[in-house]
């Protein structure tokens, strides 16, 4: 039989592509049969496929109107993820709403948002009643998170009359001192990796007035080329820092991936050191630094792997017989590139006389890695 490939359309900025688009994640991917294939943003989307997914992080209404009739042309491809979907996160506000909506009980943890306000005028920005509830300092942030440069700019706020320097629309955020250290939660479909780095470093109790304002960028960003490991660990002193435990952000990594609708994000979480068992989410960011995370290539190549296999598992399934031919078909031409044999009777056994509606597990995901964990 000849050997069915998978072709995932990627459209990306440049600094994305340079980043994500490395040399061993596009050879491990080929190696299990799915071609990455760069989507050129300056022709029409449709006229490039066919393509049985399309990955991608670009903005606009063009963009979505492309994808629009991307979609039409190719019912079956799969869009990661939805762009209304992702546009829920352009918004500092709407981004985090979403963590009130999750009903997650854990027995030593709890987990919300810093209090924060949205202003949209000067005016309200410098009338002392708007913010009242407020405690100095705060974090002033753009209320859009569009990827822009403009909307990573930040400034830590450490009295009203500093207001004054700053551009609404904009959201006010307690400050929340959490022993600088932060905790990058990243999400790959079901797959959720923490990591630790670097943030602001705590305020004193009692505020030095001599401030008023600090601008900041990106502060917990690493440069393109560094990874999270052991090494960044050491030089950072984060190696002592303890990690939340990973069943209290599984849940949370699911229930924000099931009320998103997002397939590829992360989100930052900082723990309130006046408690010690008290987390809070302060952004969500969708397709984020993934080639900074450990092992990157193969997670997401997992990924891919069970995203196209899933689509054709969907589009194939009529019948039980029809089911086990089509399904033996797609694993023979994808999976058994790394699986093999195993594989191969697991699927079989699945697939067997007395098996009438349960379809096999994705084998992609079967095996538990230290410090990630499946949703
Ligand atoms: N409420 C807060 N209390 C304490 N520190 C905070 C708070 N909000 C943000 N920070 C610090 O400021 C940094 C930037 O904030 P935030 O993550 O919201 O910005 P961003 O530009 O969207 O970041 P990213 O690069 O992850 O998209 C955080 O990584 C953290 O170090
Ligand atoms: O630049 P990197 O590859 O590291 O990725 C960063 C990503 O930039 P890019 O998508 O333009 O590349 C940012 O996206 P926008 O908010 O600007 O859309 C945001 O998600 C950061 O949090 C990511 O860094 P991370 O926090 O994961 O380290
Ligand atoms: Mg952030
Ligand atoms: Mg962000």
């Amino acid at each position: 039989m000849a050997e069915r490939r998978f072709r995932i359309g990627y459209a990306l900025a440049d600094k994305k592509q340079q980043s994500f688009i490395q040399n061993s994640l596009v050879s491990l991917a080929e190696s299990r049969g799915i071609d990455l294939v760069r989507v050129d943003a300056d022709r029409p989307l449709v006229d490039q496929g066919p393509f049985d997914c399309v990955l991608h992080k670009l903005y606009g209404d063009d963009w979505k109107a492309q994808l629009r009739d991307f979609e039409r042309k190719y019912p079956n491809a799969v869009i990661l993820d939805s762009p209304d979907a992702i546009e829920r996160l352009h918004n500092r506000i709407s981004m985090l709403q979403v963590v009130s909506e999750l009903k997650i009980e854990h027995q030593n943890e709890t987990f919300g948002i810093p209090k924060q306000i949205v202003i949209y005028d000067k005016e309200t920005l410098l009338d002392r009643l708007a913010w009242e509830s407020l405690k100095f300092p705060v974090i002033a942030k753009p209320l859009v998170a569009d990827g822009s440069a403009k909307s990573h700019k930040m400034a830590l706020v450490y009295n009203h009359e500093a207001l004054n320097k700053l551009k609404p629309p904009i959201v006010l955020q307690e400050f929340v001192n959490h022993g600088g250290v932060i905790f990058k939660v990243y999400v790959v479909g079901n797959y959720v990796r923490c990591v630790k780095r670097k943030s602001l470093p705590d305020v004193e109790d009692k505020l030095d007035f001599s401030k008023d304002l600090l601008s900041f960028s990106q502060i917990s960003n690493l440069a393109a080329n560094e990874r999270i490991d052991d090494k960044y660990y050491e030089m950072m002193h984060l190696g002592d820092t303890e990690m939340p435990p990973q069943s209290f952000l599984t849940d949370i990594a699911r229930g924000l991936r099931h009320a998103l609708k997002l397939n590829l994000f992360n989100f930052d979480v900082i723990r309130d050191s006046r408690f010690g068992n008290r987390y809070l989410i302060i952004d969500i960011n969708y397709f984020p630094g993934y080639a900074k995370m450990p092992n990157y290539e193969s997670v997401l190549t997992d990924f891919f792997c069970d995203t196209v296999y899933n689509k054709q598992k969907d589009r194939t399934v009529k019948g039980p017989d029809e089911k086990v031919c089509s399904e033996i078909s797609v694993l023979d031409q994808c999976q058994m590139h790394s699986y093999g044999e195993d594989m191969r009777k697991i699927i079989s056994n699945t697939c067997s006389d007395e098996d009438e509606g349960s379809l096999p597990v994705s084998p992609f995901h079967m095996e538990e890695k230290e410090n990630s964990v499946q949703v």
